[in-house]
């Protein structure tokens, strides 16, 4: 079975949009793009579309290459007061000379939609409720959704990115998985990846997960956005060969990718509807 994310996210932006429309609240998104890289703005870019769907109003904050961590604060302040904007996201990675952390810290956590500030990482791991990263709890997403069992399986996580691998394992901790992470160091990766009966892949690398990694009847999900030798964008999964073994798997594109930008736009409505009346997360 092929998990369809890009239809899934379809009828959740649909559903959350008649929700907007009903709830009469305005909710705003507010990103913060730094520099110029492609790929960040395309991202960007496809944010602010999704919000324009859904009847979410959109601003886009744009800094240049250069900027200095105070002047990324500083923006972030603007936003952290200004009581139309329900949710901040700060556009990762930044340049180099920009204190990641400290900006990240900086965003009010009760506008933290993406789930990277340390109160909300601190409220996953002890199993409270929160804002949690967009990409794992879109997968998350996918496994409810098809009817995918969490509770008891085996679960195994490729990688342990910020963003991705260790809040993944944290969700699929808290749904009652026993749960792998695995890493660059790990020893004799193919033998702990074959115990899984849901495989996630996180890791940045084309094609890296093959058949002989992958027990027969495992649900495989894919988490890798990277381009290959033809700079087509294609998955950590060798999606072809490891389809005939596993009972479901996502293909990229049109798999986590578009759950990631749904879950943002659900974040980014709890925000609004928390600041309306009361914590509802
Ligand atoms: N603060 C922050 N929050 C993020 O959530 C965040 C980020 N920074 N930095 C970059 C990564 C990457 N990311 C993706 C979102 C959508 C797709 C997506 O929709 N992909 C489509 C294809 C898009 C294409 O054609 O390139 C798909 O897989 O079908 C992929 C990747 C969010 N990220």
């Amino acid at each position: 079975m092929i998990l369809d994310g890009k239809a899934l996210s379809e009828k959740r932006l649909e559903i959350l949009k008649e929700r907007i429309e009903e709830s009469g609240l305005h909710p705003h998104l507010a990103t913060v793009l730094v520099g110029q890289d492609p790929g960040s703005q395309l991202y960007v870019r496809m944010k602010h579309r999704a919000c324009e769907r859904v009847g979410i109003g959109s601003v886009g904050i744009e800094l240049p290459e250069t900027a200095t961590t105070q002047e990324v604060l500083s923006a972030v302040n603007r936003l952290n007061n200004d009581s139309e904007i329900s949710g901040i996201l700060v556009q990762l990675p930044l340049p180099a000379q920009v204190d990641t952390e400290q900006v990240i810290s900086a965003v009010l956590p009760e506008k933290d939609v993406d789930g990277f500030h340390p109160l909300n990482i601190g409220k996953l791991y002890t199993g409270h409720p929160g804002f949690v990263p967009c990409t794992p709890q879109g997968v998350m997403t996918i496994l409810s959704e098809y009817g995918i069992e969490t509770a008891g399986k085996r679960a195994v996580v490729m990688g342990r990115s910020v963003d991705v691998g260790r809040p993944m394992a944290a969700l699929l901790l808290n749904a009652d998985a026993t749960v792998t992470i695995c890493h660059s160091r790990t020893r004799d990766l193919a033998t702990v990846t074959r115990e899984a009966d849901i495989l996630i892949s996180a890791i940045g690398k084309p094609r890296f997960v093959t058949t002989e990694m992958v027990k027969e009847g495992a649900v495989v999900i894919d988490v890798g956005t990277n381009r290959d030798e033809n700079g087509k964008l294609c998955g950590d999964v060798d999606f072809d060969a490891v389809k005939e073994r596993a009972s479901a798997i996502t293909p990229v594109p049109g798999g986590v990718g578009p759950m990631t930008i749904a879950t943002l736009m659900e974040n980014t409505f709890a925000a609004a509807r928390a600041r309306s009346c009361g914590p509802v997360l």
